[in-house]
């Protein structure tokens, strides 16, 4: 099958776990909880997405018609930027857009022959292959959560409806509360049927600021959770 992919950069993973690791983010074009139009938002399943999915226009990005062309377009994306390769081995992260609508086990067979560790950013809705190294589960409001495993849970917080109890009991190493960046998002209109952003105790989160005090706020009572920043964001890289 071809591959619609939004861009390919090498940049160092801003979130979770393997915050400050050197990777190559491949960012499929597509999500299933959103058309990606901001025209849309308002009635999508996921409504505070702070990515542009839409397209293959971005930086490296494209059509591949394989998974072997994809995967050497990966690997001379990190030969392009790792300067002193030895003793790391190559690290890859499929994101989007929801990258689990396009990534399947050929493609991460063809990154793993090349050497690549490989890593995924999903919103649970849909299965993860076999060939993963490593899961990222990010639950959103209104969609089933059909991925229920993995490596990390990083919920984006608050968000309406979602407390973080409902998946302190699934099976994953880490649990991450990651505050709401609203900064890019349009100011919700009166009519809007968009759900405010509530915390638990039915706070109204208006910025990233007051997002971030909910999630400490949050961590500090619920020390299983871990407050997840997103560090690029903070520091200017992709
Ligand atoms: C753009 S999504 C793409 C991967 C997948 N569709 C998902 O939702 O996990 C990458 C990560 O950014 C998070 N994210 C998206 N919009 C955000 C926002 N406005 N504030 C904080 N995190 C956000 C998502 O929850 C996810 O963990
Ligand atoms: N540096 C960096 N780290 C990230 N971690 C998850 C991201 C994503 O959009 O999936 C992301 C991203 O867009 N940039
Ligand atoms: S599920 Fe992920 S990519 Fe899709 S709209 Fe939500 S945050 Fe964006
Ligand atoms: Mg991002």
């Amino acid at each position: 099958m071809a591959y619609a992919v939004k861009e390919v950069f090498y940049t160092l993973q801003g979130e979770g776990a393997q915050t400050g690791r050197a990777a190559v983010f491949c960012r499929f074009a597509g999500c299933n909880l959103w058309s990606g139009r901001e025209s849309d938002r308002g009635r999508a399943e996921c409504t505070f997405c702070d990515t542009d999915f839409i397209g293959t226009n971005g930086e490296g990005g494209g059509k591949f018609p394989t998974p072997e062309a994809l995967a050497r377009h990966i690997l001379s994306c990190w030969q392009a930027g790792c300067t002193q390769p030895e003793g790391a081995r190559p690290y890859v992260v499929f994101t989007g857009g929801e990258p689990l609508l396009q990534l399947d086990s050929p493609l991460l067979q063809a990154v793993r022959a090349l050497g690549f560790e490989t890593a995924v950013e999903t919103n649970g809705t849909l299965p993860a292959p076999p060939e993963l190294d490593w899961i990222c589960v990010s639950p959103k409001t209104d969609a089933p959560l059909v991925q229920s495993r993995g490596d990390e849970l990083k919920l984006v917080y608050p968000q309406a409806h979602l407390r973080p109890e409902m998946f302190a009991g699934l099976d994953f190493r880490h649990f991450w509360l990651q505050p709401l960046d609203g900064s890019a998002l349009p100011e919700p209109q009166p009519a809007s049927s968009q759900a405010p952003p509530l915390d638990h105790d039915g706070h109204l989160a208006s910025s990233r600021a007051d997002a971030t005090a909910q999630a400490v706020r949050y961590c500090q009572a619920h020390p299983r959770w871990r407050l997840s920043l997103q560090t690029h964001k903070l520091i200017g890289i992709p």
